[in-house]
């Protein structure tokens, strides 16, 4: 199917078009309806209308954008009504909730004239918390944004003036620098004139290039000075003292092309004319002003740029837009001002030249050497860090500038936007801090031990452990080969002075290897073998290392099995006496965590096992849950309701719990809905002594715990951390075969976090 078909059964396929609303409390049953409605509802209404400030503690208007148009310039399509430019203004909605959690209602308005707009969102002040003003024409669009600016009391910013002036600019600096030039002599062209173009044009002078220096053209030509026809007072601004009369005579010898215009207004003689390595950020949308492959036909040395996703250098406002209204609603700004602007491309230029998270590399095809350059010159629109980084430059702008009505700490606002991007990350980066700063308590790094070093994905991982603070890696492998891989991966300076073992060539092999034929001579191991074993297997050094205290932990698994990492640290480390080996998830949703096991290691195991299964998973828990952990010994039973060697195993470990750990709060036998819901609890066994749903299932065998986890995780989107392995002597834990740089940082995370907690 082609793009056309595919879009149209995007747009038509199940709810018709994308979005719906949802709601955000419970309401279920009489209280809560008394409650969200009537009589309930008049105390915050009676609060309101006493305090009107008090609208952004007891509504949604504070994280509710209204996007408006009156469709007369729908993306480069033009004036095709207010009605066939919903899909855009769905797809912007779309996108303020996705990148940065903002709830938006899309209104599309039958308004002709520029007062009609401005009655209108007048009108709609009391409901949002600000306007993102969509592809309405120039000149009009400037009017309804001056006056709006001026008259309302919420944030109106008009998208495609400045959220494309924004991401452009930033675009602009960071081509200027990859060419060598300074924005200052950069000789620009703007084709079209009209909202984009203006502000674009404003934007680049406030960056540093010359008036005389940019020319403007739009459907008439050059916009010159003394040209009357199809001129306006927003044009006038941007008029040239040239002879330049048309596109192809003013684009001659340019450095930068700038098109807000329409598909195909540029030639390929055009751009063959223009001066070395020329800047072309062709972005009229859906299609360019000339398309990429028509450019690189007869400039190999352009660097450009589109407004679309499908090819390099998207440079579209939603780099800006979703990020910009997220910093400004959170300090309550009246307005988005320049500083908060500026400070928005600092922030997204900036960006550009940090190294790329595997996770938005991965959201893209052939991306993988991503970096910054010609094909790189803004961050990727699926990148979470644009939400932490342009919001908190856009907040801290905003009170440095005293529009804001509300000051933020800045250091816990990311914690707060890092919470937006999704549990996991909210989660893990509160984990990591916790490491860091027992680190610099402590004033130590704890020592993990990466047996693959010979992989690109540990040693990128391995730099960010390291640079982050979190612990001091070593490396396992070949040694020139893990330092010629250092060095193409470009992390010399990153991991220079980072320990790096090769066990064929170590002073500890031959100790290791008469400790190992101490533990298994009795198993079948020789002198030779166990020689052998510690300089062929890598996984058996680093586990003799955390053994033997010279490390403190040690990861692996991204290129083995789950086995083969295991048995050695198993042969060597060995679980703890008192302890079971069990793998524990924690699976994680938007609302709610919970604890799951045994789901990795005992395929059935008996009454003692399983309550010993539970106390640690609840000792586990209790560090990572923000509430008390509540254990459910799960069955297909109910409290001796039908009586099989099976149940009766789970009950058996129940008691056995209850009376080794009194503290514990426990139950079961029970069947997973009464575990999961305290109603159906207490409404059927009032007894139980669970008080509340239960965060910590224990299943009875690996059958249902393996089954059970990944359903969960499949179906009921649950995100998932682990396998932890528990019971070992020492903090080992095996990473998921082929998993990402992100989750490698993250399983070492926890596993020093286990170390420091004595896990
Ligand atoms: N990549 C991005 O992020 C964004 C891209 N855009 C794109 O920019 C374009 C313009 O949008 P917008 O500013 O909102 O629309 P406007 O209607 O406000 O402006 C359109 C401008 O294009 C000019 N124009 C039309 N045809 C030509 C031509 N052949 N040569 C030169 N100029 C021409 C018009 O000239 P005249 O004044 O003579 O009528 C007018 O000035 C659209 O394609 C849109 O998709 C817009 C916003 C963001
Ligand atoms: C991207 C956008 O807003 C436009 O093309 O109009
Ligand atoms: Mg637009």
């Amino acid at each position: 199917m082609g793009l056309r078909e595919d879009a149209l059964n995007y747009h038509s396929k199940g709810r018709k078009g994308k979005i719906e609303t949802g709601i955000t409390k419970e309401c279920k049953n009489q209280k809560d309806i008394t409650l969200a409605y009537s009589p309930g509802v008049a105390e915050p209404c009676k609060e309101i209308a006493r305090d009107p400030s008090l609208v952004y503690e007891y509504t949604a208007k504070g994280n509710l954008v209204a996007v408006v148009t009156n469709g007369t310039a729908v993306l480069g399509l033009g004036a095709i009504g207010p009605m066939a430019g919903k899909p855009v203004m769905e797809g912007k909605a779309v996108l303020f909730k996705m990148f940065a959690d903002i709830d938006c209602y899309d209104i599309e308005l039958n308004a002709k004239t520029p007062e009609e707009i401005i009655s209108a969102c007048r009108m709609l002040e009391p409901t949002f918390g600000g306007i993102n003003l969509e592809d309405i024409k120039a000149p009009e669009c400037f009017e309804v944004e001056e006056k709006l600016r001026e008259e309302l009391d919420i944030p109106v910013f008009h998208d495609d003036q400045h959220g494309t002036a924004i991401v452009s600019g930033a675009a602009l600096l960071n081509a200027c620098e990859i060419t060598g030039r300074n924005i200052s002599d950069v000789k620009c062209v703007v084709n079209g004139a009209g909202a984009a173009a203006i502000a674009c044009a404003q934007m680049y002078i406030n960056l540093g290039l010359k008036k005389e220096n940019l020319i403007l053209c739009d459907s008439k030509g050059v916009v010159y000075k003394g040209r009357t026809e199809g001129m306006n007072k927003y044009k006038e601004r941007f008029e040239n003292e040239t002879r330049k009369r048309t596109l192809a005579e003013a684009i001659e010898g340019a450095d930068f092309f700038c098109g807000l215009s329409v598909a195909g207004a540029v030639t390929k003689e055009m751009v063959s004319t223009m001066a070395r390595d020329p800047i072309i950020f062709a972005m009229a949308n859906p299609d360019p002003e000339i398309s990429p492959m028509d450019i690189k036909s007869v400039r190999q040395d352009a660097i450009i740029a589109t407004g679309r996703s499908d090819y390099p250098n998207q440079v579209n406002n939603v780099l800006g837009y979703p990020y910009i209204f997220r910093g400004t609603m959170d300090v309550l700004s009246r307005r988005i001002n320049e500083e908060m602007k500026m400070a928005a491309v600092h922030a997204i230029a900036a960006l550009a030249k940090e190294d790329i998270p595997e996770s938005v590399t991965k959201s893209y095809a052939n991306s993988s050497e991503l970096g910054f350059g010609r094909e790189y010159l803004i961050p990727k629109p699926f990148d979470p860090r644009l939400l932490l980084r342009v919001a908190p430059a856009v907040a801290k702008a905003a009170m440095d500038t005293k529009v804001s009505r509300k000051n933020i700490d800045l250091e816990q606002y990311v914690d707060q936007l890092e919470s937006r991007l999704g549990i996991l990350q909210s989660v893990t980066r509160k984990i990591k801090r916790n490491v860091v700063v027992a680190n610099r308590t402590h004033g130590k790094k704890l020592k993990v031990v990466l047996p693959e070093g010979t992989s690109p994905k540990i040693l990128k991982a391995a730099e960010i452990v390291r640079s982050e603070g979190i612990c001091e890696p070593i490396l396992i492998g070949n040694i020139e080969k893990i330092k010629q891989l250092i060095q193409e991966i470009k992390l010399e300076k990153q991991l220079a002075g980072v320990e790096i073992i090769d066990p064929s060539d170590d002073k500890r092999t031959e100790k290791y290897a008469s400790l190992l034929l101490e533990k298994r001579a009795r198993k079948g191991v020789t002198r030779m073998g166990a020689y052998e074993l510690m300089t062929g297997d890598h996984h058996y050094f680093a586990s003799m290392m955390v053994d033997s205290g010279e490390a403190d932990a040690f990861c692996s698994g991204v290129h083995h099995n789950y086995g083969d990492t295991l048995r050695p640290a198993l042969q060597i480390i060995g679980t703890k006496a008192d302890k079971v080996l069990a793998g524990i998830y924690m699976l994680l949703w938007k609302d709610k965590s919970i604890f799951v096991a045994d789901t990795t290691v005992n395929i059935n195991s008996n009454a003692e096992q399983l309550a010993q299964i539970a106390i640690q998973t609840h000792d586990m828990a209790k560090i990572y849950l923000n509430e008390l952990p509540r254990v459910a010994m799960l069955s297909f039973s109910n409290f001796g309701s039908t009586k099989h060697p099976e149940s009766d195993k789970v009950c058996k470990a129940t008691d056995i719990v209850k009376r080794l750990r009194p503290d514990i709060e426990i139950d079961g036998e029970m069947q997973a809905d009464f575990a999961l819901s305290s109603e159906l609890l207490e409404r059927s066994y009032g007894f139980s002594t669970l008080k509340g749903p239960a965060n910590v299932l224990i299943f009875p065998d690996l059958t249902s715990g393996n089954i059970a986890y990944k359903l969960l995780s499949k179906l009921g989107g649950a995100t998932s951390i682990g396998p932890i392995l528990t019971g070992m002597k020492k903090p080992v834990n095996v990473l998921a075969r082929n998993c990402d740089i992100e989750e490698i940082v993250n399983l070492i995370t926890f596993t020093i976090h286990r170390v420091q907690n004595g896990m």
